[in-house]
């Protein structure tokens, strides 16, 4: 699905390159954390499989392409296999909730009628059910996060690749917008997420391919951050060396504050996580933003929507297109009370099972900051 050869980047008037001889290999319905320190060339692996920027020696495939062979012109077909979420909000702050996410169908010439289907499924998909019609400054951070990856997956698009996407959000926020993406994955779609969020990538014990300098020193199945020994602190943001310093433990303290799940003294001394109420978990999202599809987790009859060109380059995920073995790789941290998304996705009710789904009348939740 994305295939790295001997990959190397090097930008113009850089003294190194930014990725060196990249072999990496993504199959469909993974799950691939990409860690590393800051500089260490994730978010240049991302631009690539996005084809926002070229190789300077190798070849990327994507989707069966070889990027190199793609017209300037046909960019913006191959691009509507994939969704895009970032670590700042890239809403547009003059358009409602729901114009946010309809935006992205529009542009590429979708029809009213799959509009005012594939919106409103999607918005709940994401735990956004009743709030189409608040602007992005009514939202909190986590909302406008959830915003952003219902416009990157309301096309139901193959690959959802996430660029530090809990970056700007507190632990249990962050978490929430985790589960979500999870579950997008469990429905089909191959997710690639670029992070500093070591709790996370402990937690959800997927691949980890760790760069160092543009190289790939680990690639493990089911790894974790480690000891993230290869990033050195000072490299670091303040704000990415907070993250770093999160803990599971403070997560779950701050999902479940009533259960004082606070299990090891290492734990007991971290900091109080920022915010507590598991509500707000649901309530947070961060940014984002390129359309991508919510394929799997979409009450099928919005996954169904027939394609409405010939476009070659359309791959997008369709709902029936998941299976048994992405469901038995969820744990059970995500899977609270045996939940099977896959099972879930086809049924639909995603939103509420995962706690996301808000009354219409919700404003409890903290307006958060816009960016
Ligand atoms: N457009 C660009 N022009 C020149 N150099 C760039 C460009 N983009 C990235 N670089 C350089 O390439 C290297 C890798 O950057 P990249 O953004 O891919 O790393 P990263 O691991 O995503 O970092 P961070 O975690 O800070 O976002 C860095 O040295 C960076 O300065």
């Amino acid at each position: 699905m994305i295939l790295f050869e001997n990959v190397t980047k090097k930008y113009r008037g850089a003294q190194r390159p930014a990725l060196d001889g990249i072999d990496l290999r993504v199959d469909r319905g993974e799950f691939v954390f990409i860690v590393g320190a800051s500089g260490s060339g994730k978010s240049s692996c991302l631009q690539l499989i996005l084809r926002e920027e070229q190789p300077t020696g190798g070849t990327v495939h994507v989707l069966g392409h070889d990027l190199s062979k793609i017209s300037s012109r046909k960019v913006p077909y191959f691009r509507r296999n994939l969704g895009m979420v970032f670590q700042d909000f890239r809403l547009l702050t003059n358009k409602t909730v729901y114009d946010n996410v309809a935006f992205s169908l529009q542009v590429i010439g979708k029809s009213r009628g799959f509009i005012q289907e594939a919106v409103p499924d999607t918005l709940e998909m994401v735990g956004l059910e009743g709030k189409g019609k608040r602007y992005p400054h009514e939202l909190s951070g986590g909302e406008q996060q959830r915003v952003a990856i219902a416009r990157a997956i309301v096309n139901k698009p193959a690959i959802l690749l996430a660029d530090e996407p809990t970056g700007n959000l507190d632990p249990a926020t962050s978490l929430g917008i985790m589960q979500l993406l999870r579950a997008i994955n469990a429905a089909g779609t191959t997710v690639v997420m670029a992070t500093h969020e070591a709790a996370f990538v402990d937690i959800m014990q997927q691949r980890v391919v760790e760069l160092s300098q543009g190289v790939v020193v680990r690639d493990e199945q089911s790894g974790g951050y480690g000891e993230t020994a290869s990033i050195p602190v000072m490299d670091l943001t303040e704000q990415g060396a907070r993250v770093l310093r999160t803990t599971e433990a403070v997560v779950r303290a701050a999902l479940a504050p009533e259960t004082g799940v606070v299990e090891t003294p290492s734990a007991a001394a971290e900091p109080a996580p920022q915010q507590a109420p598991a509500a707000e978990t649901q309530a947070s999202a961060p940014v984002v933003a390129a359309p991508v599809a919510p394929a799997p987790v979409v009450p099928a009859a919005a996954a169904v929507a027939p394609p409405e060109d010939e476009d070659p380059l359309d791959l997008t995920v369709r709902a029936d297109g998941t299976n048994a073995a992405q469901a038995r790789r969820v744990p059970g941290f995500l899977a609270p009370n045996e939940i099977d998304p896959v099972e879930l996705a086809a049924k639909g009710g995603l939103a509420e099972r995962l706690g996301l789904s808000g009354s219409q009348d919700d404003d409890q939740t903290d307006v958060g900051p816009v960016r």
